[in-house]
């Protein structure tokens, strides 16, 4: 598709929106030990690396891999699992980062999947949230922005793979 994107939140706004996400974060863990950050590959890399450099205490990270995506622009809402979490889950409280929720099938089929594994808390983190698109229903507990429905790029989010590298939050625009 011919496209051009134009950006919509800038590295500095991200910054920001870090910020206030990890006093939430801290604040909600404060009484915790071992806490697990569980990032879903690929979208949230960035995010992830941000985030948990901002998480006070004894933190863990690991990565899950799941695509639901490939190079289109809708979800194909069959999502699979191309990488398990080697951590033990059950007993931990677990945090999910996730780049951006859509229509929540992604988010939704990693919850089911680690609530199965008896963790001793299970939240949910996006960086953005695109609420006008959800399909399924997720209980998501730290939300840094809310976003209308645009196709977005940026910040470890891709368009067939292409992007992530950007410091900013951009949409994507087709050109006839
Ligand atoms: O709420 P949903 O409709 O499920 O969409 C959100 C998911 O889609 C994107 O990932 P994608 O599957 O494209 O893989 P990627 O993270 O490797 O880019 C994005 O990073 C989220 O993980
Ligand atoms: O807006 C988006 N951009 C990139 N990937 C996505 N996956 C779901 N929504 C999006
Ligand atoms: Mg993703």
């Amino acid at each position: 598709m011919k496209h051009t994107i134009e950006q919509m939140i800038s590295a500095e706004e991200i910054d920001t929106i870090l910020d206030q996400l990890a006093e939430r974060i801290n604040a909600h863990y404060a009484n915790s030990d071992r806490l697990l950050m569980v990032g879903l590959l690929k979208g949230s890399v960035v995010f992830m690396a941000d985030l948990c450099r901002r998480i006070k205490g004894h933190v863990e990270i690991d990565f899950m891999a799941v695509s639901s995506y490939g190079n289109a622009t809708s979800s194909s809402r069959d999502v699979k699992i191309l990488k398990d979490v080697q951590s033990e889950i059950a007993g931990r409280d677990v945090l999910i980062v996730e780049d951006l929720i859509d229509s929540g099938n992604t988010l939704n089929k990693v919850r089911e999947m680690l609530l199965l594994r008896d963790p001793k808390s299970l939240a949910l983190c996006t960086l953005l949230d695109k609420p006008e698109r959800r399909e399924i229903d997720v209980p998501v507990d730290f939300i840094g922005m809310t976003i209308p429905d645009e196709f977005i790029v940026g910040y470890g989010i891709d368009y067939a793979e292409q992007y992530r590298n950007l410091p900013y939050i951009a949409k994507v625009v087709p050109l006839d």
